[in-house]
Protein backbone atom coordinates (compact mmCIF):
# COMPACT_ATOMS: atom_id res chain seq x y z
CA UNK A 1 0.00 0.00 0.00
CA UNK A 2 2.86 2.04 0.48
CA UNK A 3 6.54 1.00 -0.82
CA UNK A 4 9.52 2.38 -1.91
CA UNK A 5 12.20 0.65 -4.02
CA UNK A 6 15.44 1.18 -4.00
CA UNK A 7 14.69 4.91 -3.55
CA UNK A 8 17.65 7.45 -4.06
CA UNK A 9 17.50 11.19 -3.43
CA UNK A 10 20.13 14.00 -3.13
CA UNK A 11 20.27 17.70 -3.43
CA UNK A 12 23.66 18.86 -5.03
CA UNK A 13 26.64 17.21 -3.93
CA UNK A 14 24.77 15.92 -0.88
CA UNK A 15 22.94 12.42 -1.09
CA UNK A 16 20.22 11.76 1.33
CA UNK A 17 17.87 9.15 0.67
CA UNK A 18 20.65 5.75 -0.34
CA UNK A 19 18.67 3.19 -1.50
CA UNK A 20 15.70 3.04 0.96
CA UNK A 21 13.06 0.25 0.37
CA UNK A 22 10.13 -0.96 3.01
CA UNK A 23 6.54 -2.25 1.86
CA UNK A 24 3.92 -1.25 4.10
CA UNK A 25 0.88 -3.57 3.04
CA UNK A 26 -2.31 -2.96 3.69
CA UNK A 27 -3.89 -1.84 7.07
CA UNK A 28 -0.12 -1.69 9.23
CA UNK A 29 1.12 1.33 10.65
CA UNK A 30 4.60 1.83 10.50
CA UNK A 31 6.49 4.24 11.94
CA UNK A 32 9.68 5.97 10.59
CA UNK A 33 12.41 7.05 13.36
CA UNK A 34 15.85 8.48 12.41
CA UNK A 35 18.13 11.19 13.85
CA UNK A 36 17.33 14.76 12.85
CA UNK A 37 18.32 15.46 9.07
CA UNK A 38 18.45 12.12 8.50
CA UNK A 39 15.71 12.26 5.23
CA UNK A 40 12.52 11.63 7.18
CA UNK A 41 10.80 14.78 5.66
CA UNK A 42 12.08 14.60 1.93
CA UNK A 43 11.19 10.49 2.72
CA UNK A 44 7.43 11.87 3.31
CA UNK A 45 7.65 14.19 0.30
CA UNK A 46 9.23 11.72 -2.47
CA UNK A 47 6.05 9.44 -0.98
CA UNK A 48 3.79 12.61 -1.57
CA UNK A 49 5.01 12.99 -5.07
CA UNK A 50 6.35 16.51 -3.76
CA UNK A 51 10.07 15.70 -4.84
CA UNK A 52 11.28 13.57 -7.71
CA UNK A 53 12.96 10.69 -6.87
CA UNK A 54 16.80 10.88 -8.13
CA UNK A 55 16.03 6.88 -9.14
CA UNK A 56 13.92 4.03 -7.84
CA UNK A 57 10.42 4.65 -7.54
CA UNK A 58 7.52 5.17 -4.37
CA UNK A 59 4.02 3.49 -4.92
CA UNK A 60 1.54 4.73 -2.90
CA UNK A 61 -2.55 3.14 -2.68
CA UNK A 62 -1.44 1.51 -6.14
CA UNK A 63 -0.08 4.74 -8.00
CA UNK A 64 3.29 4.51 -8.69
CA UNK A 65 5.46 7.77 -8.74
CA UNK A 66 2.31 9.64 -8.21
CA UNK A 67 1.54 13.47 -8.63
CA UNK A 68 0.59 15.59 -5.79
CA UNK A 69 -3.04 16.28 -7.38
CA UNK A 70 -3.53 12.37 -8.25
CA UNK A 71 -2.87 11.65 -4.61
CA UNK A 72 -5.02 13.75 -3.05
CA UNK A 73 -8.23 11.32 -2.95
CA UNK A 74 -6.35 8.38 -1.91
CA UNK A 75 -3.97 10.05 1.24
CA UNK A 76 -4.95 11.80 4.33
CA UNK A 77 -1.94 14.37 5.71
CA UNK A 78 -1.91 15.49 9.44
CA UNK A 79 1.23 18.10 9.37
CA UNK A 80 3.51 18.62 11.70
CA UNK A 81 2.30 22.59 12.39
CA UNK A 82 -1.03 21.20 11.62
CA UNK A 83 -1.22 24.23 8.81
CA UNK A 84 -4.29 24.88 8.81
CA UNK A 85 -5.31 27.63 6.70
CA UNK A 86 -6.00 30.90 9.16
CA UNK A 87 -8.46 32.92 7.49
CA UNK A 88 -11.64 30.30 7.19
CA UNK A 89 -13.59 28.53 9.81
CA UNK A 90 -12.86 25.24 11.56
CA UNK A 91 -15.76 23.09 9.45
CA UNK A 92 -13.97 24.54 5.85
CA UNK A 93 -10.57 23.55 6.63
CA UNK A 94 -12.25 19.74 7.35
CA UNK A 95 -13.97 19.95 4.21
CA UNK A 96 -11.46 22.19 1.83
CA UNK A 97 -10.70 19.68 -0.52
CA UNK A 98 -14.04 17.86 -0.46
CA UNK A 99 -15.71 20.71 -1.71
CA UNK A 100 -13.37 21.35 -4.82
CA UNK A 101 -13.12 19.50 -8.00
CA UNK A 102 -15.83 16.85 -9.60
CA UNK A 103 -18.15 15.50 -7.44
CA UNK A 104 -18.06 18.45 -4.68
CA UNK A 105 -20.01 18.61 -1.67
CA UNK A 106 -22.10 21.85 -1.37
CA UNK A 107 -21.81 23.37 1.63
CA UNK A 108 -24.41 22.01 4.00
CA UNK A 109 -23.44 18.65 3.20
CA UNK A 110 -19.26 19.57 4.24
CA UNK A 111 -20.54 21.52 7.30
CA UNK A 112 -22.25 18.05 8.59
CA UNK A 113 -19.27 16.40 7.54
CA UNK A 114 -17.04 18.29 9.25
CA UNK A 115 -19.18 18.12 12.40
CA UNK A 116 -19.26 14.64 12.40
CA UNK A 117 -15.34 14.07 12.11
CA UNK A 118 -15.16 16.80 15.00
CA UNK A 119 -17.34 14.21 17.05
CA UNK A 120 -14.52 11.50 15.91
CA UNK A 121 -11.65 13.58 17.19
CA UNK A 122 -13.59 14.61 20.24
CA UNK A 123 -14.27 18.10 19.78
CA UNK A 124 -17.82 19.36 20.20
CA UNK A 125 -19.81 21.20 17.14
CA UNK A 126 -19.87 24.80 18.19
CA UNK A 127 -15.99 24.43 16.82
CA UNK A 128 -16.58 23.90 13.31
CA UNK A 129 -16.90 27.41 13.60
CA UNK A 130 -14.17 29.31 15.41
CA UNK A 131 -11.66 30.50 13.25
CA UNK A 132 -7.72 28.44 14.25
CA UNK A 133 -6.60 31.09 15.94
CA UNK A 134 -9.07 30.49 18.29
CA UNK A 135 -8.25 26.84 19.23
CA UNK A 136 -5.40 25.48 21.28
CA UNK A 137 -2.25 23.59 19.90
CA UNK A 138 -4.08 20.50 21.10
CA UNK A 139 -7.36 21.22 19.65
CA UNK A 140 -5.57 22.57 16.20
CA UNK A 141 -3.88 19.07 16.15
CA UNK A 142 -7.18 17.13 16.71
CA UNK A 143 -8.48 19.71 13.71
CA UNK A 144 -6.08 18.63 11.71
CA UNK A 145 -6.17 15.11 11.94
CA UNK A 146 -9.86 15.86 11.33
CA UNK A 147 -9.47 17.16 7.80
CA UNK A 148 -6.81 13.96 6.97
CA UNK A 149 -9.34 11.44 7.87
CA UNK A 150 -12.30 13.48 5.71
CA UNK A 151 -12.16 11.94 2.87
CA UNK A 152 -11.79 8.41 4.41
CA UNK A 153 -8.81 8.07 2.99
CA UNK A 154 -7.46 4.34 2.35
CA UNK A 155 -3.72 5.65 3.41
CA UNK A 156 -2.48 8.35 6.33
CA UNK A 157 0.39 10.42 6.84
CA UNK A 158 1.40 11.60 10.22
CA UNK A 159 4.58 13.93 10.39
CA UNK A 160 5.81 14.38 14.09
CA UNK A 161 2.01 13.78 15.17
CA UNK A 162 3.05 15.32 18.97
CA UNK A 163 5.15 17.95 18.39
CA UNK A 164 4.78 20.86 20.47
CA UNK A 165 2.47 19.32 23.00
CA UNK A 166 2.18 18.46 26.26
CA UNK A 167 2.65 14.69 27.54
CA UNK A 168 -1.05 14.08 28.38
CA UNK A 169 -2.37 15.96 24.94
CA UNK A 170 0.40 13.75 23.26
CA UNK A 171 -0.92 10.16 24.45
CA UNK A 172 -4.64 11.80 23.58
CA UNK A 173 -3.24 12.16 20.17
CA UNK A 174 -1.59 9.03 19.95
CA UNK A 175 -4.41 6.94 21.31
CA UNK A 176 -6.66 9.03 18.82
CA UNK A 177 -4.59 8.12 15.67
CA UNK A 178 -4.77 4.62 17.44
CA UNK A 179 -7.88 4.25 17.14
CA UNK A 180 -8.89 5.76 13.95
CA UNK A 181 -6.29 3.92 11.66
CA UNK A 182 -7.67 0.61 12.90
CA UNK A 183 -11.45 1.00 12.83
CA UNK A 184 -10.90 2.91 9.41
CA UNK A 185 -8.65 -0.21 8.23
CA UNK A 186 -6.33 2.68 7.31
CA UNK A 187 -2.73 2.15 6.02
CA UNK A 188 -0.22 4.65 7.74
CA UNK A 189 3.14 6.03 8.05
CA UNK A 190 4.42 8.46 11.09
CA UNK A 191 7.00 10.10 11.15
CA UNK A 192 8.32 10.30 15.01
CA UNK A 193 10.88 11.34 17.24
CA UNK A 194 8.58 10.29 20.19
CA UNK A 195 8.78 6.91 22.22
CA UNK A 196 5.23 7.15 22.99
CA UNK A 197 4.20 7.44 19.49
CA UNK A 198 6.45 4.65 18.59
CA UNK A 199 4.88 2.32 21.25
CA UNK A 200 1.46 3.24 20.45
CA UNK A 201 0.87 4.18 16.81
CA UNK A 202 3.23 1.14 15.40
CA UNK A 203 2.60 -2.46 14.63
CA UNK A 204 6.02 -2.27 12.78
CA UNK A 205 9.35 0.36 13.10
CA UNK A 206 11.92 1.44 10.93
CA UNK A 207 15.12 3.56 11.43
CA UNK A 208 15.85 5.37 8.87
CA UNK A 209 20.21 5.66 9.49
CA UNK A 210 22.63 6.54 6.62
CA UNK A 211 20.30 7.21 3.72
CA UNK A 212 18.66 3.91 4.21
CA UNK A 213 15.75 2.26 6.31
CA UNK A 214 19.00 0.45 8.73
CA UNK A 215 16.80 -1.33 10.92
CA UNK A 216 12.77 -2.81 10.58
CA UNK A 217 10.91 -4.96 13.24
CA UNK A 218 7.92 -4.94 15.15
CA UNK A 219 7.01 -2.79 18.12
CA UNK A 220 8.31 -4.75 20.22
CA UNK A 221 11.55 -6.21 18.82
CA UNK A 222 12.09 -2.58 18.18
CA UNK A 223 12.20 -1.62 21.88
CA UNK A 224 14.23 -5.01 23.19
CA UNK A 225 16.53 -5.05 20.38
CA UNK A 226 20.38 -4.59 20.95
CA UNK A 227 21.09 -3.06 18.03
CA UNK A 228 23.44 -0.43 19.19
CA UNK A 229 22.23 2.40 16.87
CA UNK A 230 18.77 1.45 17.67
CA UNK A 231 19.28 1.43 21.50
CA UNK A 232 21.18 4.67 21.22
CA UNK A 233 18.47 5.95 19.94
CA UNK A 234 15.62 4.74 21.71
CA UNK A 235 17.15 5.73 24.73
CA UNK A 236 18.38 9.14 23.56
CA UNK A 237 21.90 8.53 24.70
CA UNK A 238 24.74 10.96 23.93
CA UNK A 239 27.48 8.03 23.60
CA UNK A 240 27.31 5.51 20.88
CA UNK A 241 27.64 5.19 17.15
CA UNK A 242 25.25 7.75 16.40
CA UNK A 243 27.55 10.92 16.03
CA UNK A 244 26.57 14.24 18.26
CA UNK A 245 27.44 17.36 18.73
CA UNK A 246 27.32 18.62 22.28
N1 LIG B 1 15.13 21.22 -0.93
C1 LIG B 1 16.30 20.92 -0.37
N2 LIG B 1 17.45 21.42 -0.85
C2 LIG B 1 18.64 21.09 -0.31
N3 LIG B 1 18.78 20.28 0.76
C3 LIG B 1 17.68 19.74 1.29
C4 LIG B 1 16.37 20.04 0.77
N4 LIG B 1 15.46 19.36 1.51
C5 LIG B 1 16.15 18.69 2.45
N5 LIG B 1 17.48 18.92 2.33
C6 LIG B 1 18.56 18.34 3.17
O1 LIG B 1 18.30 16.96 3.33
C7 LIG B 1 18.70 16.53 4.63
C8 LIG B 1 17.54 15.78 5.26
O2 LIG B 1 16.53 16.71 5.62
P1 LIG B 1 15.13 16.29 6.25
O3 LIG B 1 14.37 17.54 6.46
O4 LIG B 1 14.49 15.22 5.45
O5 LIG B 1 15.57 15.67 7.66
P2 LIG B 1 14.66 15.07 8.80
O6 LIG B 1 15.12 13.67 9.02
O7 LIG B 1 13.23 15.26 8.48
O8 LIG B 1 15.09 15.96 10.04
P3 LIG B 1 14.28 16.51 11.34
O9 LIG B 1 14.01 15.32 12.18
O10 LIG B 1 15.27 17.42 11.97
O11 LIG B 1 13.05 17.20 10.82
C9 LIG B 1 19.12 17.77 5.38
O12 LIG B 1 20.52 17.81 5.37
C10 LIG B 1 18.53 18.90 4.58
O13 LIG B 1 19.34 20.04 4.67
Amino acid sequence: MISADNLFKGFGPKQVLRGVSFDVPKGESLVVIGGSGTGKSVLLKCLLGLERPDSGSVEVAGLRNPRPQVLAAQVGMLFQGAALFDSIPVWQNIAFRLMRGPGRLRAPEAKALAIEKLARVGLDKATADLFPAELSGGMQKRVGLARAIAGDPPVLFFDEPTAGLDPIMSAVINALIREIVTEMGATALTITHDMRTLRDVADRVAMLHEGRFYWQGTTDEALTTDDPVMRQFTEGRTTGPIPTLR
